[in-house]
């Protein structure tokens, strides 16, 4: 089965080294890619074929389109003439939908909507899919088994996609945010910048480690690290104050508007 990736920037990327870790023989892979100094970087790097978006579109079984959404409607004009009814086409844009998809390809061409994240890249994403009309099991197998190669995979209805995409898919920069913050606040309270770094990255890995491995609600977590009167109540109370926990509910909803908004193209 040859797989053509269509866009080839961080996310694009993020998939072909995924696929290329997992062992997916380089020849059977395709890059599009309108940048030439982008097209010779990809070659150099993974030995992958870059070719035109049209011969991606002809050659392969699956094209996987991760351009951004703004642009997914000129290149599914221009390689629909090329698609025929059998492939596959997996968009992983944001906002997207299979229906737009659907209506730009010819009768019998499958399509799913899939929203990845960048821990992909160290083979820790989570990728949420979801079938389009013309798609059957083997389909849906297919991009499992696509995505599987870095990370977890959850088969969700597309009405759940903007959703989705404010958490999981934008949800890695959220915690990048609140590492960087905690590390400036290590720097503004004395510690060396190395220290402080040391400290949160491995705070976080632990305590991620504790979420997925014990499986207990994180209240539960928070509450056994919170002594009577001690300090975690304290910074705890200022988090309540500065409206911490609603500026995480607005910005998740931006997010999932801004899906719905690339939806109608703006
Ligand atoms: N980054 C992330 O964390 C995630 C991204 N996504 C989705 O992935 C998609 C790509 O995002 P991201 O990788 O961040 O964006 P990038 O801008 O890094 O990548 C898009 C790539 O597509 C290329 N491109 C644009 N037009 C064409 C074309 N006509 N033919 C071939 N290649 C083209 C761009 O080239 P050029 O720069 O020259 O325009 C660029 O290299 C988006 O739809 C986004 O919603 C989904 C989940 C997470
Ligand atoms: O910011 C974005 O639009 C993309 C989609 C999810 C993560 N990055």
């Amino acid at each position: 089965m040859t797989t053509a990736i269509i866009g080839a920037g961080v996310m694009g990327e993020t998939l072909l080294s995924g696929l290329v870790r997992a062992g997916r023989r380089v020849d059977q892979l395709m890059v599009g890619e309108k940048r030439a100094e982008r097209a010779r970087e990809l070659e150099e790097r993974y030995g992958v074929a870059v070719v035109s978006n049209r011969e991606a579109a002809a050659k392969a079984d699956t094209v996987a389109l991760v351009v951004k959404p703004q642009d997914m409607g000129d290149v599914l004009d221009e390689i629909a003439p090329d698609l025929r009814a059998g492939q596959l086409v997996v968009s992983l844009a944001a906002g997207i939908t299979t229906a737009f998809i659907e209506s730009r390809v010819p009768e019998g061409v499958a399509v799913v909507r899939v929203m990845p994240n960048t821990p992909a890249l160290v083979d820790e994403g989570m990728a949420a899919i979801s079938p389009g009309q013309h798609c059957d099991e083997a389909h849906l197998a297919e991009v499992e088994s696509l995505m599987a190669s870095t990370g977890k995979v959850l088969r969700i209805p597309e009405k759940q996609m903007d959703a989705v995409t404010a958490i999981s898919g934008s949800g890695p920069a959220y915690i990048f945010f609140v590492v960087e913050s905690m590390i400036e606040a290590g720097v503004h309270l004395g510690l060396p910048r190395a220290t402080a770094t040391e400290l949160v990255v491995q705070t976080l890995v632990g305590s991620a480690a504790m979420l997925r491995e014990t499986g207990t609600h994180p209240v539960v977590l928070r509450e056994q690290v919170t002594s009577p009167s001690g300090t975690t109540a304290s910074a705890l109370r200022e988090l309540e104050i500065h409206r911490v926990r609603a500026a995480f509910l607005a910005a998740m909803e931006a997010a999932r508007n801004r899906s719905r908004e690339l939806a109608e193209g703006s």
